[in-house]
């Protein structure tokens, strides 16, 4: 009996469905900046110089045994050293409690997983708008969620004093959903006094902040600058929790590297609370890849090829904020009515055009060019040879 004949076909992914449509789409002026993968300028995947050096050190010298559930330690240790910082009192005082996971999703979803077994009436406050896969992750971990107001649309910039109030109005020792940096998929961070008056907020309501950072080094360049929010927390005394991602700061998308931590007051708390990670992970993966835990770990764990990781990010962000400058310079050449300030005033992968759902679908129907229909456009699939292509397609759906 085919039990499974009432399984309907699954909605398409509003993000990773846009890459089958991309692919399927035989037209020579394609452009694809839906899905956040970073291209260089002549559109094509970037595998980094330091990953190759490491593999080639690995290669032949891998052994294939099972990590142990918590995964890599010495890719564990090295990936807190970003988030925390190189000399943090709190690695020092074995204070984190910390895993590998699935890349930056199965952060988050072992940390959702984690919340509903040890908070069970807890809820999650998710910012308006966030990464669509959001909400599936804490849907499926059955933990209830709410919003915060993020984004003003007219301003195109941050709805500050709307997520303030919904800070203070939500009950005390909520749990919100913060993104570290480049927020997804508006491009809007709060500046660092906002991020301040956050913090104090969050302390005084006694709400627990988990980071989502998929993006560290990727927004400015610079994977210090881009962990500042945290550090503003850490300073506060908060505890917190962190979904730490590879994929696009390393370009490790496929190896799926990542890292949850959570912050404990002891190191007695952090023993425990990573035994009941593990608990977590063992019956849904039972222990993480190996391989690109090891990549991670040869490229910080080595000054030369750690500093050559710095370079190669920087050049990355870079190429992006050089594409935000030349898409929004085609379309005022154009002579669009509309204000393009905010290409360049947003930060990370992302840019919030402000199109419309109707819009977006014109300019994939007529100009093949495939992004998300909120209108975010991934600016790593922006190069010196289709931004002028773009910013006209854009022009003409918007004019
Ligand atoms: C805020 C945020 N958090 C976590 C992830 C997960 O990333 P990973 O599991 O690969 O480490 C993404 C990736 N989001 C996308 O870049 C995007 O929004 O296009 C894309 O990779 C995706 O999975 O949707 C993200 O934008």
């Amino acid at each position: 009996s085919s039990w499974w004949r009432s399984v309907e076909p699954a909605p398409k992914d509003p993000i990773l469905g846009v890459t089958e449509a991309f692919l399927a789409d035989p037209s020579p002026d394609k452009v694809n900046v839906g899905v956040g993968a970073y291209r260089d300028d002549n559109g094509k995947p970037v595998v980094l110089e330091c990953v190759r050096e490491a593999e080639r050190r690995i290669a032949g010298n891998q052994n294939m045994e099972y990590l142990p559930m918590g995964g890599s330690v010495k890719m564990v240790e090295e990936t807190l050293k970003l988030a925390y910082g190189e000399d943090s009192e709190f690695i020092k005082d074995k204070r984190i409690a910390a895993v590998q996971a699935l890349s930056g999703t199965g952060a988050c979803r072992l940390f959702a997983d984690f919340q509903k077994r040890f908070s069970p009436d807890s809820q999650i406050y998710i910012p308006v708008p966030t990464w669509a896969n959001h909400h599936n992750i804490w849907r499926d971990a059955h933990v209830p969620q709410r919003t915060y107001h993020y984004y003003h649309p007219e301003s195109k910039g941050l709805d500050f004093a709307a997520l303030m109030d919904d800070v203070k109005n939500a009950p005390n020792g909520s749990f919100f959903l913060l993104h570290a940096c480049a927020h997804n998929p508006t491009g809007v961070d709060p500046s660092e006094d906002q991020w301040r008056e956050i913090s104090y907020q969050i302390k005084v309501k006694g709400h627990f902040p988990f980071f989502d950072m998929a993006y560290q080094g990727f927004a400015s360049g610079d994977p210090e600058r881009d962990a500042k929010a945290i550090r503003i927390f850490l300073e506060d005394g908060h505890a917190i929790g962190i979904a730490q991602s590879y994929a696009k700061n390393m370009g490790l998308y496929g190896q799926r590297v990542g890292c949850l931590s959570v912050l404990c007051e002891d190191e007695k708390q952090a023993i425990a609370v990573k035994s009941q990670l593990q608990q977590l992970a063992r019956p849904m993966y039972s222990n993480p890849p190996v391989h690109g835990a090891l990549v991670v770990s040869t490229i910080l764990g080595d000054p030369e090829l750690k500093s050559l990781w710095l370079k190669e990010v920087k050049v990355m962000a870079d190429r992006i904020i050089g594409m935000r400058t030349a898409l929004r310079e085609n379309l005022e050449k154009l002579g669009s009515p509309l204000s393009w300030k905010h290409i360049t005033e947003q930060i990370g992968m992302f840019c919030y055009s402000g199109m419309t759902p109707e819009q977006v679908d014109q300019l994939t129907k007529e100009y093949h060019i495939y992004l998300t229909r909120n209108g975010r456009i991934s600016m790593a699939g922006v190069t010196t040879g289709n931004v002028g292509y773009l910013a006209n397609a854009i022009n003409e759906v918007t004019k």
